[in-house]
């Protein structure tokens, strides 16, 4: 892999790699926050998955969580929310929810999306192997995320006993069979079978779970004036799932916030301590 920028950032490095993903059959960018603590062996991490529109840069440059992640000794890798390239198929009517930026972590099984789209596997695979294959970063591994993102860092740890030791979200899209993004990702990149989306909703799969094995409680920060609540995020079906499952859910609705970047800055900490606790102990 290649690295294509370095920033001195609260002791630590803020990088950005480009490498070749053989998941996804294009090149890939993505970004990795090391602490100092990195500079004496390796350390845990948190990886973010962004939401719609995003790159790897979003959550580097306005979360804030450098200063939180220094001082915990947790490093942040945040990699691109779907392949890129000329080559592959975007969104036909150019759309920002869809295709290029909109990958939802799914493994595509439908033409022409197939061949690229694998964005789970990516996330849950080929980038940690990567990472703690050249980085100071270790196995210890907590999994975070917005909207888009929110539902994938949620099913990347539902789907994977043992692999992720802690998970938390901002305004995920916690039930993507029963809203309009879902519906329009799923179909297309799963085709029209609605059966076959149900391996891809965190609510089908807490219920799936229900009394089997690892149960991460799962952390879930909501602001209640964000204008895709009701239409696309619905947490109230999330709460009510997890309810019924027994799955232990701190579910907190945040008065006045929105779905940006400020929201999620202003709750970041809490997120990182989150995850501090199960990574670092
Ligand atoms: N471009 C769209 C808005 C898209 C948007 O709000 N994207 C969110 C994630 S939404 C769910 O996955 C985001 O994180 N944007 C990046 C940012 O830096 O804020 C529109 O025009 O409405």
């Amino acid at each position: 892999m290649e690295q294509i920028a370095a920033n001195r950032a609260f002791g630590g490095w803020h990088r950005r790699y480009r490498h070749r993903s053989q998941t996804l059959g294009c090149d890939m960018v993505f970004a990795v926050y090391l602490p100092p603590q990195a500079e004496h062996g390796p350390v845990p991490a948190l990886y973010w998955l962004s939401g719609l529109t995003c790159t790897d840069e979003n959550f580097m440059q306005k979360a804030g969580a450098q200063r939180v992640a220094a001082e915990l000794g947790m490093a942040l890798v945040a990699p691109d929310t779907s392949p890129r390239g000329d080559d592959v198929p975007g969104d036909p009517e150019g759309a920002w929810d869809f295709g290029h930026g909109a990958g939802f972590y799914v493994d595509a099984t439908q033409a022409p999306y197939d061949r690229h789209y694998r964005m789970y596997t990516y996330v849950t695979c080929e980038l940690p192997a990567l990472v703690e294959a050249h980085l100071p970063v270790d196995e210890r591994r907590g999994i975070s995320g917005h909207s888009m993102g929110g539902h994938g860092a949620l099913i990347c740890a539902l789907r994977n006993p043992g692999r992720y030791r802690s998970v938390s979200v901002f305004a995920p899209i916690g039930n993507p069979t029963s809203c309009p993004w879902g519906h329009k990702a799923f179909s297309r990149y799963l085709g029209e079978d609605q059966a076959a989306w149900r391996d891809w909703d965190a609510c089908e799969l807490i219920t799936r779970n229900a009394g089997q094995g690892e149960v991460l409680p799962i952390l879930v920060d909501q602001g209640t004036a964000d204008s895709f609540l009701d239409e696309q995020l619905k947490p109230e079906v999330l709460a009510r799932t997890c309810e019924a499952a027994g799955h232990p859910l701190n579910l907190r609705l945040q008065p006045g916030y929105d779905h940006s970047y400020y929201f999620i800055a202003s709750f970041i900490e809490d997120h990182l301590r989150h995850h501090a606790a199960a990574l670092i102990g």
